[in-house]
């Protein structure tokens, strides 16, 4: 494992998104990228709020699992889940095509909400934070949802856009954190970070 920025690690990032990554290197904050597959599946009666959450501690718990498992040295693990919220429905990553045009199509001309929870945890510490996010659509004509599937952007993004690309054209008004909409809120991320590096170690 090397480390993914000049400064030195502060914590592991357990996450395969590449969004992560880029932006906790646009904040300079030093991390090392590990790997875990945690199940996404909702359970039966689950809140979004809930569930969010309850993958993003998972993420980090698997990571903190790895980490004790390999003898690596001892820095906070951070997880994240994001997914995209329309009238009470949670919304994944895609699919396929009809999937992804089925979201695309539900998300055009209204608003919905971008949930994006974090979970840091640190020896026997475990520190978690919610962020939401209103985002407007524009109407999107059915033509231009078959480009921007042809241009692969759905692919791998919950609710089957990303804002920081070609899905910028849809959105009409953003409330919330920009951050945590690509996927990771860097706000949270940073006071959870320095919240849990004042804690007393574990003995
Ligand atoms: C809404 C939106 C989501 N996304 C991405 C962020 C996340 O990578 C993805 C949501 O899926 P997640 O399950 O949160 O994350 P992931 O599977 O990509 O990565 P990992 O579980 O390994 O951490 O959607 C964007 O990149 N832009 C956007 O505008």
């Amino acid at each position: 494992m090397s480390p993914d920025t000049a400064n030195k690690a502060r914590l592991y990032l357990a996450s395969q998104s590449p969004r992560r990554a880029e932006l906790l290197e646009q904040v300079a904050l030093g991390f090392e990228k590990i790997s875990v597959d945690t199940d996404e599946s909702v359970l039966a009666g689950e809140s979004p709020q809930d569930y969010v959450q309850r993958v993003a501690i998972a993420k980090a718990q698997a990571g903190l699992a790895l980490v004790e498992q390999q003898g690596l040295s001892p820095l906070p693990v951070l997880g994240a889940d994001t997914s995209v919220i329309i009238d009470g429905q949670i919304l994944g990553k895609p699919r396929d095509r009809d999937h992804a045009l089925a979201m695309l199509g539900q998300l055009s001309g209204s608003t919905h909400q971008v949930m994006s929870a974090i979970c840091l945890c640190y020896q026997q510490c475990q520190e978690t934070a919610l962020s939401i996010t209103r985002v407007s659509f524009r109407h999107i004509e059915p033509d231009e949802l078959e480009q921007y599937w042809l241009s692969g952007e759905p692919l791998g993004k919950a609710g089957a856009y990303a804002i920081q690309g070609r899905g910028a054209l849809f959105v009409e008004n953003i409330e919330g954190s920009y951050s945590a909409v690509v996927g990771l809120p860097l706000l949270e991320t940073g006071q959870l970070l320095q919240k849990i590096e004042q804690l007393e170690p574990y003995e």
